[in-house]
């Protein structure tokens, strides 16, 4: 076992991925034998260490001339003082060859210096020659920037340009880190594979072919802009002539990513660059590594993706689907999308799998339809001065400080700790991370000076404040404050410990006058999983849930920038509106509320209600004092938040008095009941008839009359006016589950929505047991749960409802008794009183899958009328469209014995009964009652 170092991040303990060394291994997946050599190298002969040992028969350096012809020669003593003598705090980390150093030229310009060894390495094997003919071929923006070489007795080096941004594969790992604060989007993501691909397509399209044959996250380099670009060419090669392969003696490689074939044959083709690139996608998809140290065997390889994933065997997309990786925040069809680019990419058979010209201009496709949103993430926008972010919960103040992201890379320059809150100091101190401990550098000849702060670090904006803590005696100083109000495991905050019932969020003294806080399971990690501590539900709040941003003179206002639900008392809020937040607000997670917390622009109420109600709980309070109010009179505190805030002028703190009449207005029209209501069904806090959407960016669209898709055009059962007028005029739709395989509990616990979309063109509903873990739960039967998929399906607004299956399960669309099946990612329109009917499993037919369980899609206010003596009788969970066997086939046959011609439209109970009819009424409307 060793620590294994990558850009100077120390990872799990174990052997890092080594390269591939005949003989080739045997069948994968998983079938890379136990004794993979454990040391890293990059060359297959000799071993480093057993270089050292056996030193190589001297030989004088060889090509020196021909390498001169081709690339700029730099001198020893230039590379040497660029880098401070080689000194430990230039180094950017270490590879198989030996290390690289960060340089500044005498001109200015920032370098990487790649020092090799020839003599641990030997000439042959070291790639120097090959890296420098290779580089000096090409010039592409997404392939890394040789600027020339150099040589000193055995040593080597290979200049480059310098791209601060660090490496994927470290990327990667930091953006699991919550503390490290370093966050790496689907949308970065998604542009490192185009640039990577780009790179690459160059390459495999240049005569003669070149193939790099080593790639993987590790050797992809961000700039500081975020573009990547392929590096590390030291075992690429080019094909002769027009030839489209090359075998090679020397299999070199890194398992898991090199591809199977490859490593059989040592036949290097384009297909199998694509089988390496297409572990990579994978990897940026679901956060797994091809290949890790396995930490339950000594010694041993790990293939994560290879295990969780399972490339080559059928429902590798479900498994990778559900495999995604959470912190990248995916876009569900994107991620569908991509993956099935990236298991094409790793086909077993080369023919199977695209080129890279394809991948290009697939990835370039997926690049322009789904753009990086317009609003930069709270991640970025802590680059701007003005938009500090302070995170208060207790416990995250004991991690060790967030880094700045777009220099992972770059040793800093020790900088002043940034200005804490004087009363904060005082009361408790914040415990200071100790810094890493650096690893003994060779004593330099000279003690080198602290590397000044490069230009880039000079125009960078003033560093941004790290999280702090309030103590309790500073409480009444923190600004905002987000108290606890429930949650699915909590039902009040009297169970939680005192110091988890309200995060405080204060700005440093030195801020401007507006500051802006993300909220999420990213920034205030420890309290969520505390709130919430079944992971499962925890996937209902996003990682960057909102975005309060504190304006003295605006006032405070919610951005919503996660995927998962955000509502503000009780009302859904779509991603990236915005809306004022009124004190007291209830600001609920998830489809299912699985947490609510309050808003409260004066936490020092909230501390002192804390405090007392963590005295009655510890059993402190005086037996004559009243019992806290926090934990008896919780609804009336709600009701009374924002009539207290009106009345009392001194929680206004920080608001300008000109946003006060705004203010009340908008605490008026989110009413005290408003926050009841959302309380009250917990379970669904979309929940109840009046939602609609808070202040929204765009503007409401019209409704389009294409005729192809509009509500006549499909024949809506509703006069046709009538109906066009109530869907223009009505954005709200619900989901309710019937059937045979739902349980019986109240409609409001098998129910989604009423909901809003159309005003939203990118605001789409995601169903699944994902997406509503607790209404899965509740309301559908453990034998036909366990068929469901996490991922079902979408709906979303475009011109109209448009349903999207995101599931390999069948999926099929009732309407009038016809039912067509729904493809996987192509979208079909929804109407008012269509059906989805989910195939679970044993049920592979629609006939038997709309008994067993299926959601009736409403949009509000075009409810079929049915006719007298047909209605839908109660169901046994309650009021909706569930019906009993024996009544639906007593309304089947009735419905059958009316003749009816395919062209006149059928009347809406007669569509009713066939949607609902069973198998029978199924199979009848397939032989001609349906049209
Ligand atoms: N041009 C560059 N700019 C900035 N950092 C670089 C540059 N080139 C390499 N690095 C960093 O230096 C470190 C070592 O790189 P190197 O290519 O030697 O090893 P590797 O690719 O990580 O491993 P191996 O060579 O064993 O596959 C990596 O962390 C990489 O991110």
């Amino acid at each position: 076992m060793y620590q294994w170092q990558h850009g100077g991040v120390a990872y799990a303990q174990g052997p890092r991925p080594v390269p591939i060394v005949q003989p080739p291994y045997g069948q994968y997946p998983g079938a890379y034998p136990q004794q993979l050599p454990q040391q890293p190298h990059h060359h297959p002969q000799p071993q480093p260490h057993l270089a050292q040992q056996q030193p190589q028969p001297e030989r004088p350096p060889r090509h020196s001339t021909q390498l001169r012809e081709i690339s700029l020669e730099y001198s020893y003593e230039e590379l040497s003082a660029s880098t401070q003598q080689w000194h430990e705090s230039q180094r950017l980390g270490s590879g198989s060859y030996g290390s690289v150093f960060k340089g500044e030229l005498a001109d200015g310009s920032e370098v990487a210096i790649k020092a090799i060894d020839l003599k641990a390495l030997g000439a042959e094997s070291s790639g120097f020659e090959e890296e420098v003919q290779m580089l000096s071929k090409f010039r592409h923006p997404n392939l890394v920037t040789l600027l020339g070489w150099a040589k000193h007795n055995y040593k080597r080096y290979l200049v480059y340009e310098l791209l601060s941004g660090g490496d994927c594969f470290q990327r990667l790992q930091k953006s699991k880190k919550a503390s490290a604060g370093c966050p790496f989007f689907w949308f970065e993501r998604l542009s490192v594979c185009l640039d990577a691909a780009a790179g690459l397509s160059h390459m495999h399209n240049s005569k003669p072919k070149a193939f790099h044959r080593d790639i993987k996250s590790a050797n992809i380099l961000l700039d500081r802009h975020g573009t990547a670009k392929m590096a590390d060419f030291g075992l690429s090669c080019s094909a002769r002539s027009d030839s489209l392969h090359v075998t090679v003696s020397n299999i070199s490689g890194t398992p898991g990513y090199a591809c199977p074939l490859y490593s059989q044959t040592g036949r290097v083709t384009e297909g199998s660059e694509i089988y390496s690139f297409g572990m990579v996608i994978l990897e940026l998809l679901t956060g797994l590594a091809p290949a890790t140290a396995d930490k339950t065997r000594p010694g041993g390889i790990a293939y994560q993706i290879a295990e969780a994933v399972a490339q080559h065997s059928p429902g590798a997309l479900d498994r990778c689907m559900a495999h995604l990786d959470v912190n990248a925040e995916w876009p569900s069809e994107l991620a569908r999308e991509l993956a099935e680019l990236a298991l094409r990419a790793v086909y077993a058979k080369d023919e199977g799998r695209p080129r890279f010209i394809e991948l290009v201009r697939a990835l370039r496709k997926l690049n322009e339809r789904f753009p990086k949103p317009s609003q930069p993430s709270t991640f970025h926008m802590r680059a701007v001065p003005q938009v500090p972010q302070h995170l208060v919960s207790p416990e995250q103040a004991q991690q060790p400080q967030p880094q700045q992201p777009q220099q992972p890379q770059q040793p800093q320059p020790q900088q002043p700790a940034p200005a804490k809150p004087q009363l904060q100091q005082a009361a408790n101190p914040p415990v200071q991370p100790k810094p890493a401990a650096q690893p003994a550098a060779p004593a330099p000849a000279q003690a080198p000076s602290p590397p000044a702060p490069s230009p880039e670090a000079v125009a960078r904006p003033a560093k941004v404040p790290s999280p702090v803590v309030l103590p309790a005696l500073a409480r009444a100083s923190a600004t905002f404050g987000l108290e606890f109000v429930s949650s699915a495991a909590f039902a009040e905050s009297a169970e939680l410990a005192a110091e988890l019932r309200c995060l405080f969020l204060a700005p440093p003294d030195d801020s401007p006058g507006n500051f802006s806080f993300a909220v999420g399971r990213s920034h205030q990690q420890k309290a969520f999983e505390a709130w919430v501590p079944d992971i499962e539900k925890q996937c209902c709040i996003s990682r960057t849930a909102f975005e309060v941003v504190c304006d003295k003179v605006a006032g405070a206002s919610l951005t919503v920038k996660g995927s998962g639900l955000v509502t503000l008392d009780g009302r859904p809020a779509p991603k990236e509106a915005t809306a004022a937040l009124r004190p007291g607000a209830l600001i609920g997670f998830g489809l299912d509320t699985v947490l609510t917390l309050r808003f409260l622009p004066d936490p020092s109420a909230a501390s002192a209600a804390s405090a007392a109600s963590a005295a009655s709980a510890s059993g402190c309070g005086s037996p004559s004092s009243p019992p806290p109010k926090r934990t008896v009179r919780r609804a009336e505190e709600e009701e009374a938040m924002p009539e207290l805030d009106r009345s009392s002028p001194s929680r206004r703190a920080g608001w300008s008095e000109d946003v006060k009449p705004k203010e009340e207005k908008e605490a008026q029209r989110l009413s005290p009941s408003a926050g009841r209501e959302a309380r009250a069904h917990r379970p669904t806090a979309v929940d109840g008839g009046e939602v609609h959407l808070l202040t929204l960016s765009p503007p409401p669209r019209k409704v389009s009359r294409d005729a192809s898709s509009s509500p006549r055009a499909l024949r809506s059962p509703m006069s046709a006016q009538g109906f066009d007028d109530r869907l223009a005029s009505s954005s709200m739709f619900r989901l309710e589950l019937s059937g045979d395989g739902v349980l019986e509990v109240p409609l409001s616990r098998r129910r989604i929505g009423p909901m809003c979309l159309r005003q939203q063109p990118d605001c789409t509903l995601f169903v699944g047991r994902k997406h509503q873990p607790e209404l899965h739960k509740q309301a559908v039967a453990p034998e036909c749960l366990r068929f469901m998929s996490r991922d079902h399906f979408s709906i979303a607004w475009e011109v109209g409802f448009r349903i999207r299956p995101l599931t390999s399960n069948p999926i099929w669309r009732l309407r009038r008794g016809a039912a067509i099946e729904l493809q996987r990612n192509s979208s079909e329109d929804l109407v008012s009183g269509d059906r989805i009917a989910l195939g679970t499993g044993s049920d592979n037919s629609p006939d038997a899958a709309v008994q067993s369980l299926c959601w009736l899609f409403t949009v509000e206010g075009t409810e079929l009328q049915a006719d007298e003596g047909c209605r839908t009788p109660p169901s046994p969970g309650g009021a909706g469209p569930r019906v009993s066997e024996e009544w639906a086939i007593r309304v089947v046959r009735s419905a059958m014995e009316r003749p009816v011609s395919p062209e006149s439209p059928m009347s809406p109970a007669r569509e009713r009964l066939l949607s609902e009819g069973g198998p029978k009424a199924k199979s009848k409307s397939r032989s001609g009652l349906g049209g």
